[in-house]
């Protein structure tokens, strides 16, 4: 029974699939995706659960959210250990991703009075007053690579401001997708709150052309996102909030604790195996001394980082990425980029411990004419020189994207040209990309998302403003309308 809709769990009538463990490459999960009528069966479990939760105050929803809360914590080995074998994460990496979900409960609800707080201002002999309103029932897109934080950050805050939902996990990693229900499931929600269908692309699209869904909360790649706007294309009325992804840069320039400024990087472009929407993507690093023995030295000490399983010991920095495919795809950008003319400085190359498991990866761009604007979602840091610090800020905007740039440099007046210059919705100075605090927004411009941050702000896109004049009585004003008679 895998599918949960209207507090039943189902099977789902589609096809069957499994959850495949990257590092062992073997099934630890067996299920089938949902089909068209089974997400319409969980879309109107989700419409006729709306206007009951939308009625209830605050303080009572609440009451769901930390009974669900106390669930994650009386789970909280079990969901730390399922993160870590169905993303092949090291443990201590998804136990932290299993506190980020416990922590986002006081998050979302400082978040929701912080940004949806009422507003009362004097209008004339009337009170003008802004609130919120939740939309109606929405559906949230989960990617596979923090497959419990990124889709519970969209999750709690929808349902605090009233909202009913439908979740369609990543296919890659449906078993935590389920737990995470099961945990509103224990928590005792009302039936049709919270609903999870399973399922790829084609129940992705179902559920979001659904007429009644009224709101889409995505996370995944800019390929996806830009889908499912042209899907709403005629849809201007459902509130589309799209987290996508990034070629982000790091600029390392007059840095000179170099041992410091490699941590920061492999901090920023490792993590999570590359696999982190806000990792580094491309290092850019003026053509100076200092510059050429950073570079040197990140490269002789790629090889020595530790990687392997999720629970091996002693544990490694990352594992393997999510699939053999993904892992075969980056070794073939790196083929190409190697084939158009660019220097591997540290060949990324398939461990003999796993085949999804690829060694870091370290290559010079500089040589190639044009470089493509691509997120390659995996453990190859791309290098690009350049003359000057100026050069490289404008390097660092040669993007289509802006989720997030980082500096690491002792000279803070680089920093506030950086800042000023850079175009991205996180900029960091000596602290890596990634990492990112959810009191803060967490969103990124151009491809990156459209304009709705996730993050301290989920509450903006969770929630309608309405706008009030009220008076205890009406009575005519001393100064009338011309023209009315009176
Ligand atoms: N900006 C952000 O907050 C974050 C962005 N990401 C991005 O996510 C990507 C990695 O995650 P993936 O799971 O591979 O993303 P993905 O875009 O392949 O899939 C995301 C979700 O969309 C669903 N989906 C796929 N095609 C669809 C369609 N046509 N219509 C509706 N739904 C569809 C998938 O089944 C999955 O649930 C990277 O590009 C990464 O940068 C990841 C985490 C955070
Ligand atoms: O919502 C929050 O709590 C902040 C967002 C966040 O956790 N970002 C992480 C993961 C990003 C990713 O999925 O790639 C980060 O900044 O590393």
């Amino acid at each position: 029974m895998t599918q949960f809709i209207a507090n039943q769990w189902l099977e789902g009538q589609g096809e069957a699939f499994q959850s495949i463990a990257p590092f062992e490459n073997t099934p630890i999960w067996d299920g089938q995706y949902a089909t068209p009528d089974q997400v319409n069966h969980a879309v109107t479990a989700a419409a006729n659960a709306f206007p009951d939760w939308a009625d209830l105050t605050l303080e009572q929803r609440l009451e769901y959210v930390l009974k669900y809360k106390a669930e994650l914590e009386k789970n909280f080995e079990k969901i730390s250990q399922i993160i870590a074998q169905e993303t092949g994460k090291p443990l201590w990496e998804a136990t932290m991703e299993a506190d980020r979900m416990v922590a986002k409960v006081q998050l979302a609800l400082d978040a929701h009075k912080e940004r949806l707080a009422e507003l009362t201002l004097a209008v004339g002999d009337a009170q003008g007053i802004t609130r919120y309103k939740p939309h109606g029932p929405c559906a949230v897109l989960g990617p596979f690579n923090l497959p419990g934080h990124l889709p519970n950050g969209h999750i709690i805050p929808a349902l605090l401001a009233g909202n009913t939902i439908v979740f369609k996990p990543s296919e890659k990693t449906p078993l935590i997708g389920e737990e995470m229900i099961r945990c509103w499931h224990n928590a005792g929600l009302p039936a049709g709150v919270v609903n999870l269908v399973h399922g790829a692309a084609e129940i992705g699209k179902a559920l979001i052309t659904h007429p009644d869904i009224v709101g889409v909360f995505f996370t995944g790649s800019y390929n996806v996102g830009r889908a499912i706007n042209q899907l709403l294309a005629d849809h201007p009325e459902k509130i589309v909030a799209l987290e996508m992804g990034g070629n982000n840069p790091l600029i390392v320039h007059e840095s000179a604790d170099t041992k410091a400024a490699i941590y920061h990087t492999l901090l920023s472009a490792y993590i999570t195996t590359g696999q982190r929407c806000t990792c580094a993507r491309r290092l850019i690093v003026p053509q100076t001394a200092q510059g050429d023995q950073f570079i040197d030295q990140l490269a002789q000490h790629l090889p020595k980082m530790n990687i392997g399983a999720w629970n091996a010991d002693p544990a490694p920095f990352f594992g393997p990425l999510i699939d053999i495919e993904a892992a075969q795809n980056m070794l073939k950008a790196q083929d190409q980029y190697i084939a158009d003319g660019a220097t591997p400085l540290v060949t990324m190359q398939q461990h003999e411990a796993s085949p999804a498991l690829l060694t870091p990866g370290l290559i010079d761009l500089t040589p190639l004419k044009t470089i493509t604007d691509t997120e390659h979602f995996g453990p190859l840091l791309k290098v690009i020189r350049v003359p000057d610090f100026d050069a490289a800020i404008d390097a660092a905007n040669a993007t289509a994207y802006g989720l997030s740039a980082a500096l690491l440099s002792d000279n803070p007046d680089n920093y506030k040209r950086f800042y000023r210059k850079i175009r991205a919705g996180i900029v960091n100075w000596n602290r890596q990309t990634t990492g990112a605090s959810g009191r803060f927004p967490f969103g990124g411009c151009g491809k990156s998302g459209n304009n709705r941050p996730a993050g301290f702000f989920s509450a903006d896109y969770c929630a309608f403003p309405v706008a009030s004049l009220e008076a205890n009585s009406i009575s005519i004003p001393e100064k009338t309308i011309v023209g009315t008679g009176f």
